[in-house]
């Protein structure tokens, strides 16, 4: 399945391209309805369905989906918005090609089991309202009952919000030619419920002449650093985590075993003199370095492969000297700056590299960037102003991650649990992003993959989940990706 997401402007460019090359707009919303119908057939079984049509497009979809449910015998009837002579184009033609009842949108009308969402799709332009709302909260608490087409109504394609709070949800989206970022943000991505992709005949050339940069995360979108047979650790690259004072370092710690786990070759823990003991107590594996100025925050930028500066740091001014120390190190690491380093850089006014990355949550990210956050209708058009403003990788972290880069590209990730929102979670995400930059990736594809396995991690792992089990169990995840030739030479 193509990872493409495309925005709502363009999908009607594809759909005017497809016209342009011979495929016209009525064929589209044939094969668009059909796809419903399909879709409905594979997963329902015959019951009594009623069809809500708007005044558009989208209506029209539902006019073609109900004629191929009446042709397969199914109880289906349409409820319209608008009265049937008002519509226009090819939705006026593909309601003239269905046969079966027909009512108004109305409480009063038969009850039915099955619901097809057509009200609204791509151009939804205002909150919903009059019959179409009613319905809307009618059927809200039955999303179960619900299959919408393009996207439940009231919900903006390229925003994933109800412009009123107000919006049908869904068991089953069926959408066309590519998802649309309502597909993948929250709350847009949880109201859709299951998400079918349908092709319907837009010639491949149109739809590539898009040049689509936005993807929705997945294994297909990258490849790990698998280490050679013959590896050394060295190779697999050095990865430096700052430790807070005294009584403030776990967080460094879940971030340096989580880069460990991650498959950096080695892993220190830069340490404050006062946390020293605290920090050897605590690891094995793990090297601790002592550091007491600004010149050893330098020199740990410089030897690194990547450096994660941030997680219960402390944002005191010398804080803020250490910090600026390890930025300004020549050369130096990509470095990873999360939690108190983007405190202690907010509002950010620094120029970074495309190496490296910063990762905000929704607080930080409107304190570090208040006037890209108050100016950008979602997070992906926000994370990508941020990149490109920042000069680096930009990853705003929440149930709908985006990662985005300098040049544009962008990826939002759907794997995950609310139960990753608990304390550290961060932590151990920045000491895996840290990891795979150390072993040679792309920061932004190893901000990438970190977020996928992250949110693995957290379905797998469910209620309960600590930040500790999140590292613990990326063996097992890490195992289930790698190559077969890989698994192959491991078994012997
Ligand atoms: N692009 C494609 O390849 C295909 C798209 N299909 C389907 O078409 C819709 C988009 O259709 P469009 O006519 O542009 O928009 P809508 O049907 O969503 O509605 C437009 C219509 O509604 C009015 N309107 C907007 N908001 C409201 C509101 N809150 N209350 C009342 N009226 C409202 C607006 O002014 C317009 O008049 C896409 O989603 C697909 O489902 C295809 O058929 C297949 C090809
Ligand atoms: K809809």
């Amino acid at each position: 399945m193509s990872r493409e997401i495309i925005t709502v402007e363009e999908m009607r460019a594809i759909d005017a391209g497809s016209a342009a090359a011979g495929v016209p707009t009525r064929t589209l919303m044939e094969n668009a309805g059909r796809a419903v119908a399909d879709a409905i057939v594979a997963r329902f079984k015959p019951r009594p369905t009623a069809v809500l049509c708007g005044p558009g497009n989208n209506g029209g979809d539902g006019w073609v989906a109900a004629r191929y449910l009446l042709e397969r015998g199914w109880p289906v009837w349409v409820e319209t918005l608008v009265p049937r002579d008002t519509l226009k184009g090819d939705a006026k033609d593909a309601a003239a090609a269905f046969t079966g009842e027909t009512y108004a949108l109305s409480r009063d009308n038969p009850r039915a089991e099955l619901v097809v969402d057509a009200l609204f799709g791509a151009g939804l332009s205002r909150p919903l309202e009059g019959e179409a709302a009613r319905a809307a909260n009618a059927f809200w608490k039955r999303a179960d009952r619900v299959v919408a087409i393009d996207v439940p109504s009231g919900i903006d394609g390229d925003t994933g919000m109800a412009l009123n709070e107000i919006s049908f949800g869904a068991a089953l989206t069926v959408t066309f030619v590519s998802k649309k970022p309502a597909h993948v943000l929250m709350p847009g991505r949880a109201l859709c419920g299951e998400i079918v992709v349908a092709d319907i005949g837009a010639p491949e050339d149109v739809v590539a002449a898009q040049k689509v940069s936005l993807f929705e995360n997945d294994p297909s979108l990258w490849s790990l650093p698998w280490p050679e047979p013959d590896a050394h650790k060295n190779e697999r690259g050095h990865v430096i985590v700052a430790s807070g004072g005294r009584a403030r370092t776990g967080a460094a710690r879940l971030s340096a075993r989580a880069a460990l786990r991650g498959g950096a070759g080695l892993v220190t823990v830069l340490s404050p003199p006062d946390a020293l003991d605290e920090n050897a107590a605590q690891l094995t594996a793990i090297m601790v370095r002592e550091a007491r100025d600004e010149a050893a925050y330098a020199q740990a930028a410089r030897i690194a492969r990547a450096l994660v500066i941030g997680p219960a740091f402390g944002t005191s001014d010398d804080h803020y000297k250490l910090l600026l120390a390890a930025i300004g190190a020549e050369p130096r690491a990509p470095l990873v700056l999360d939690a108190d380093a983007l405190t202690l850089l907010s509002p950010i006014t620094h120029g970074f590299t495309s190496r490296d990355v910063l990762t905000p949550h929704v607080g930080e990210f409107r304190r570090a960037f208040p006037g890209i956050w108050s100016s950008s209708s979602n997070r992906i058009d926000a994370t990508r102003a941020a990149a490109a403003y920042a000069r680096c990788v930009v990853l705003l972290k929440g149930p709908d991650t985006v990662i985005a880069a300098p040049d544009g590209r962008a990826i939002v990730n759907t794997t995950g649990s609310p139960f990753l929102a608990t304390a550290g979670s961060g932590d151990v995400l920045a000491g895996l992003i840290a990891a795979l930059i150390s072993q040679g990736m792309e920061s932004f594809e190893a901000a990438a993959v970190a977020v996928w396995l992250h949110g693995k991690a957290g379905e797998r792992l469910g209620p309960g989940l600590i930040a500790e089990d999140v590292t613990e169990i990326l063996p097992a995840i890490l195992n289930d990706l790698a190559p077969m030739d890989l698994k192959a030479a491991l078994n012997g």
